[in-house]
Protein backbone atom coordinates (compact mmCIF):
# COMPACT_ATOMS: atom_id res chain seq x y z
CA UNK A 1 0.00 0.00 0.00
CA UNK A 2 1.25 3.09 -1.09
CA UNK A 3 -0.11 5.93 1.27
CA UNK A 4 -3.42 6.82 2.74
CA UNK A 5 -5.73 7.92 -0.17
CA UNK A 6 -8.65 9.44 1.17
CA UNK A 7 -10.44 9.73 4.77
CA UNK A 8 -14.19 8.75 3.96
CA UNK A 9 -16.72 10.82 5.85
CA UNK A 10 -20.58 9.95 6.65
CA UNK A 11 -22.65 13.11 6.51
CA UNK A 12 -26.32 14.03 6.31
CA UNK A 13 -25.98 16.43 3.95
CA UNK A 14 -23.42 17.58 1.65
CA UNK A 15 -24.19 21.00 1.26
CA UNK A 16 -24.09 21.41 5.48
CA UNK A 17 -21.25 19.66 5.55
CA UNK A 18 -19.41 21.22 2.87
CA UNK A 19 -19.55 24.55 4.26
CA UNK A 20 -18.18 23.17 7.63
CA UNK A 21 -15.40 21.10 6.35
CA UNK A 22 -14.60 24.18 3.57
CA UNK A 23 -14.02 26.46 6.90
CA UNK A 24 -12.55 24.18 9.16
CA UNK A 25 -9.73 23.34 6.30
CA UNK A 26 -9.63 26.66 4.30
CA UNK A 27 -10.40 24.90 1.34
CA UNK A 28 -13.13 24.39 -1.40
CA UNK A 29 -14.58 21.56 -2.75
CA UNK A 30 -13.09 20.27 -5.75
CA UNK A 31 -15.07 18.04 -6.85
CA UNK A 32 -18.68 16.40 -6.31
CA UNK A 33 -20.00 12.69 -7.81
CA UNK A 34 -22.44 10.85 -7.50
CA UNK A 35 -21.56 6.61 -7.46
CA UNK A 36 -24.93 5.48 -8.34
CA UNK A 37 -23.86 2.00 -7.87
CA UNK A 38 -22.71 2.87 -4.05
CA UNK A 39 -26.33 4.89 -3.43
CA UNK A 40 -24.13 7.66 -2.84
CA UNK A 41 -23.12 11.36 -3.52
CA UNK A 42 -19.69 12.35 -2.59
CA UNK A 43 -17.67 15.60 -2.31
CA UNK A 44 -13.56 15.67 -2.30
CA UNK A 45 -11.65 18.53 -0.72
CA UNK A 46 -7.42 18.43 -0.98
CA UNK A 47 -5.81 19.50 2.39
CA UNK A 48 -2.30 19.45 1.68
CA UNK A 49 -1.13 15.95 0.41
CA UNK A 50 -4.28 14.17 1.53
CA UNK A 51 -8.07 13.92 0.76
CA UNK A 52 -11.44 14.11 2.86
CA UNK A 53 -14.24 11.98 1.07
CA UNK A 54 -17.62 13.42 2.01
CA UNK A 55 -20.47 10.69 1.59
CA UNK A 56 -24.12 11.31 1.89
CA UNK A 57 -26.68 8.50 1.12
CA UNK A 58 -29.14 8.61 -2.04
CA UNK A 59 -31.15 5.53 -1.14
CA UNK A 60 -32.16 4.17 2.60
CA UNK A 61 -30.47 0.88 1.31
CA UNK A 62 -26.92 2.42 1.20
CA UNK A 63 -24.13 1.68 3.02
CA UNK A 64 -24.09 5.37 4.00
CA UNK A 65 -27.42 5.97 5.11
CA UNK A 66 -27.19 2.45 7.34
CA UNK A 67 -24.18 3.62 9.26
CA UNK A 68 -25.65 6.88 10.12
CA UNK A 69 -28.96 5.33 11.66
CA UNK A 70 -26.52 2.57 13.87
CA UNK A 71 -23.00 5.13 14.70
CA UNK A 72 -24.51 8.69 13.49
CA UNK A 73 -22.21 10.88 11.38
CA UNK A 74 -18.56 11.16 11.77
CA UNK A 75 -15.47 8.85 10.17
CA UNK A 76 -16.45 5.97 7.86
CA UNK A 77 -13.87 4.38 6.70
CA UNK A 78 -10.14 4.72 5.77
CA UNK A 79 -9.14 4.01 2.22
CA UNK A 80 -5.05 3.28 0.75
CA UNK A 81 -3.85 3.63 -2.49
CA UNK A 82 -2.75 0.58 -3.90
CA UNK A 83 -0.28 0.03 -7.23
CA UNK A 84 -2.09 -2.93 -8.95
CA UNK A 85 -5.81 -3.76 -6.51
CA UNK A 86 -5.54 -6.91 -7.99
CA UNK A 87 -2.20 -8.51 -7.06
CA UNK A 88 -3.25 -6.31 -3.44
CA UNK A 89 -6.51 -8.16 -3.41
CA UNK A 90 -5.29 -11.74 -3.57
CA UNK A 91 -2.63 -10.89 -1.31
CA UNK A 92 -5.10 -9.98 1.77
CA UNK A 93 -7.15 -12.95 0.45
CA UNK A 94 -4.51 -14.87 1.32
CA UNK A 95 -3.59 -13.40 4.52
CA UNK A 96 -6.68 -13.87 5.41
CA UNK A 97 -9.20 -10.86 5.51
CA UNK A 98 -12.68 -10.50 4.01
CA UNK A 99 -13.09 -8.74 1.30
CA UNK A 100 -16.21 -7.49 -0.04
CA UNK A 101 -16.15 -7.36 -3.36
CA UNK A 102 -15.00 -10.33 -5.93
CA UNK A 103 -13.99 -8.18 -8.15
CA UNK A 104 -12.73 -4.31 -7.80
CA UNK A 105 -15.49 -1.83 -8.89
CA UNK A 106 -15.85 1.86 -9.99
CA UNK A 107 -15.66 4.31 -7.08
CA UNK A 108 -14.82 8.06 -7.58
CA UNK A 109 -12.73 10.21 -8.23
CA UNK A 110 -11.37 8.06 -11.37
CA UNK A 111 -10.58 4.64 -8.92
CA UNK A 112 -11.06 1.20 -8.86
CA UNK A 113 -11.98 0.17 -5.26
CA UNK A 114 -12.45 -2.42 -3.11
CA UNK A 115 -13.13 -2.78 0.51
CA UNK A 116 -12.23 -4.87 3.60
CA UNK A 117 -14.68 -6.06 5.93
CA UNK A 118 -14.13 -4.04 9.54
CA UNK A 119 -14.92 -7.50 11.30
CA UNK A 120 -11.48 -8.49 10.16
CA UNK A 121 -9.48 -5.33 10.70
CA UNK A 122 -10.34 -3.68 14.19
CA UNK A 123 -13.68 -2.31 13.72
CA UNK A 124 -12.15 0.22 10.59
CA UNK A 125 -13.62 -0.31 7.29
CA UNK A 126 -11.09 0.24 4.56
CA UNK A 127 -10.84 0.83 1.30
CA UNK A 128 -7.86 -0.29 -1.37
CA UNK A 129 -8.06 2.38 -4.36
CA UNK A 130 -6.51 2.31 -7.96
CA UNK A 131 -6.36 5.44 -10.39
CA UNK A 132 -7.16 4.87 -13.36
C1 LIG B 1 -18.03 6.36 -3.72
C2 LIG B 1 -17.33 5.08 -3.84
C3 LIG B 1 -16.28 4.81 -2.83
C4 LIG B 1 -15.08 5.70 -3.10
O1 LIG B 1 -14.77 5.86 -4.29
O2 LIG B 1 -14.41 6.20 -2.20
C5 LIG B 1 -16.77 4.88 -1.40
O3 LIG B 1 -16.15 5.29 -0.50
S1 LIG B 1 -18.36 4.19 -1.17
C6 LIG B 1 -18.61 4.13 0.56
C7 LIG B 1 -19.87 3.40 0.82
N1 LIG B 1 -19.77 2.02 0.43
C8 LIG B 1 -19.39 1.04 1.29
O4 LIG B 1 -19.18 1.26 2.48
C9 LIG B 1 -19.26 -0.33 0.69
C10 LIG B 1 -18.64 -1.32 1.68
N2 LIG B 1 -19.47 -1.48 2.85
C11 LIG B 1 -20.26 -2.53 3.00
O5 LIG B 1 -20.28 -3.46 2.20
C12 LIG B 1 -21.17 -2.53 4.21
O6 LIG B 1 -21.36 -1.24 4.69
C13 LIG B 1 -20.62 -3.42 5.39
C14 LIG B 1 -19.32 -2.89 5.97
C15 LIG B 1 -20.45 -4.89 4.93
C16 LIG B 1 -21.70 -3.41 6.48
O7 LIG B 1 -22.89 -3.74 5.86
P1 LIG B 1 -24.08 -4.54 6.60
O8 LIG B 1 -23.53 -5.79 7.19
O9 LIG B 1 -25.24 -4.65 5.69
O10 LIG B 1 -24.45 -3.43 7.67
P2 LIG B 1 -24.73 -3.51 9.17
O11 LIG B 1 -25.24 -2.16 9.51
O12 LIG B 1 -25.60 -4.71 9.48
O13 LIG B 1 -23.30 -3.69 9.83
C17 LIG B 1 -22.74 -4.92 10.19
C18 LIG B 1 -21.65 -4.64 11.20
O14 LIG B 1 -20.61 -3.87 10.58
C19 LIG B 1 -20.43 -2.63 11.29
N3 LIG B 1 -20.12 -1.57 10.33
C20 LIG B 1 -20.87 -1.18 9.29
N4 LIG B 1 -20.26 -0.20 8.63
C21 LIG B 1 -19.10 0.04 9.29
C22 LIG B 1 -18.05 0.97 9.07
N5 LIG B 1 -18.06 1.83 8.06
N6 LIG B 1 -17.00 0.96 9.92
C23 LIG B 1 -16.96 0.09 10.97
N7 LIG B 1 -17.95 -0.84 11.23
C24 LIG B 1 -19.00 -0.83 10.38
C25 LIG B 1 -21.77 -2.38 11.92
O15 LIG B 1 -21.64 -1.51 13.03
C26 LIG B 1 -22.15 -3.79 12.36
O16 LIG B 1 -21.44 -4.15 13.50
P3 LIG B 1 -22.15 -4.93 14.68
O17 LIG B 1 -23.33 -4.10 15.06
O18 LIG B 1 -21.10 -5.03 15.75
O19 LIG B 1 -22.54 -6.27 14.10
CO1 LIG C 1 -14.12 6.12 -0.18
Amino acid sequence: MKKVEHIGIAVNSIETAGDIYTKLLNTGIYKVEEVASEHVKTAFLQTGPNKIELLEATHPDSAIAKFIAKKGEGIHHIAFEVEDIYAEMQRLRAEGFVLLNEEPKRGADNKLVCFVHPKGTNGVLVELCQSV
